[in-house]
């Protein structure tokens, strides 16, 4: 009965006042009042049967926007920036369409570019190019005339506005390319890459980062980086974003092309989590936010949506942030250039079920798109 009354809407629409099917939606509709009447009794299939109507809440672009929970904003968006020791270097990432390494003096030009179109934040990387700035120790990574340092000093020096988070890990300064100091037998050190990672975030945060975000995955590097901050007096200034679910797999391919961090033997799966597992993903991050941190990320995104509304569950009181990685920005721009879909519709589709899930924060490489296609 719903559905013809579903049909006798459509019929209705459709239908020009001499034409015949009005005729059979009137008709229609006036099963549908006597059925109403016939079935008072039972509430159940009253109830069905008005439940059964949802389509005026989404005929119309304005009340389909009323029905998400969240709707994308350029303060939502944080943009990740690969910042190089070249100073007049910019030079495009072959796996990450549209995306540059930039050296301090080409970098300047272009945020200006984007802050001018409403971006709030950015994620700096460091990539050193120079091979000696790469050791065992991971040496260079919070050295004062290195990229990132400079970058964080000239962007807040420059766009007094912007927020600048700064993922904090060894494997771009590391010459075996992990996120750590290992032992002789190749594994982490867990205790000296805490203590080093820590200085790292320290340093970047005394530098003037807003917010530092450990991506290493080491345990216990929340609690050790936010005593430093404390103990330094500026824990009241300096966000703690843990990326806190981070799995591994092969969709970091093409960072690792870009920031030079892949490791020269192994894999991470020893400090990164399994892609199936759920309840490290939830302990890891209770873990986190036991630990003082003030945001929980979950990455990659599209494919850990159910992590991302766990984090929302498990960490209520904090704002959830996902990162859509580089593997699933490179897909996107093939699925579109094979003409499987249209890009920025895609783009658009995997932000809202990011947001859905319960992120409020995302961090993608489509953010310069979104700026325009946002304006
Ligand atoms: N620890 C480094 C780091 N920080 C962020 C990413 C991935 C970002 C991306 O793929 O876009 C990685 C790569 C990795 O862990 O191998
Ligand atoms: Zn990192
Ligand atoms: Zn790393």
């Amino acid at each position: 009965m719903s559905f013809s009354n579903l049909v006798s809407d459509i019929a209705f629409r459709d239908a020009r006042p001499d034409d015949s099917s009005s005729q059979v939606s009137h008709q229609r509709s006036q099963t549908t009042r006597h059925s109403y009447a016939s079935t008072a009794a039972t509430s159940v299939s009253i109830s069905g049967d008005i439940s059964s109507q949802l389509h005026a809440g989404y005929n119309h672009p304005l009340s389909r926007s009323w029905q998400a929970e969240r709707q994308l904003t350029k303060e939502m968006l944080i943009y990740p920036l690969f910042v190089t020791d070249n100073p007049d270097e910019e030079t495009p990432i072959p796996s990450l369409p549209n995306q540059y390494r930039r050296g301090l003096n080409r970098l300047i030009p272009f945020v200006k570019s984007l802050v001018r179109k409403g971006l709030s934040s950015v994620i700096l990387f460091g990539v050193p190019l120079h091979p000696s700035a790469k050791d065992a120790l991971g040496t260079s990574a919070d050295d004062p005339s290195g990229p990132v340092i400079q970058a964080i000093r000239l962007l807040r020096f420059h766009f007094p506005s912007l927020y600048i988070v700064v993922d904090v890990c060894l494997c771009e300064y590391t010459s075996h390319g992990h996120c750590g100091i290992l032992r002789e037998d190749g594994t982490l050190d867990n205790a000296q890459s805490v203590d080093r990672i820590s200085d790292v975030a320290l340093a970047y945060a005394v530098a003037g980062a807003h917010c530092v975000a450990p991506s290493d995955m080491n345990d216990g590097r929340v609690r050790a980086i936010k005593l430093k901050l404390i103990e330094a007096g500026i824990a009241h200034r300096v966000l703690l974003m843990s990326y806190s679910a981070k799995f591994s797999g092969c969709l970091y391919g093409p960072f690792r092309d870009a920031a030079g961090s892949c490791p020269s033997f192994g894999d991470r799966r020893c400090y990164q989590l399994p892609p199936g597992g759920r309840g490290l993903a939830r302990r890891a991050i209770q873990r986190d936010v036991a630990e003082g941190a003030d945001i929980v990320m979950v990455k990659p995104a599209n494919s850990y949506l159910d992590i991302i509304r766990d984090a929302k569950e498990l960490a209520k009181d904090i704002p959830i942030a996902a990162y859509q990685v580089s593997g699933e920005y490179a897909m996107i721009h093939a699925g579109a250039k094979a003409g499987v879909f249209d890009l920025k519709a895609m783009a658009f589709e995997s932000i809202e079920g990011i947001l859905r899930a319960g992120a409020g924060i995302v961090v993608s490489y489509f953010v310069p798109d979104f700026l325009n296609w946002l304006s």
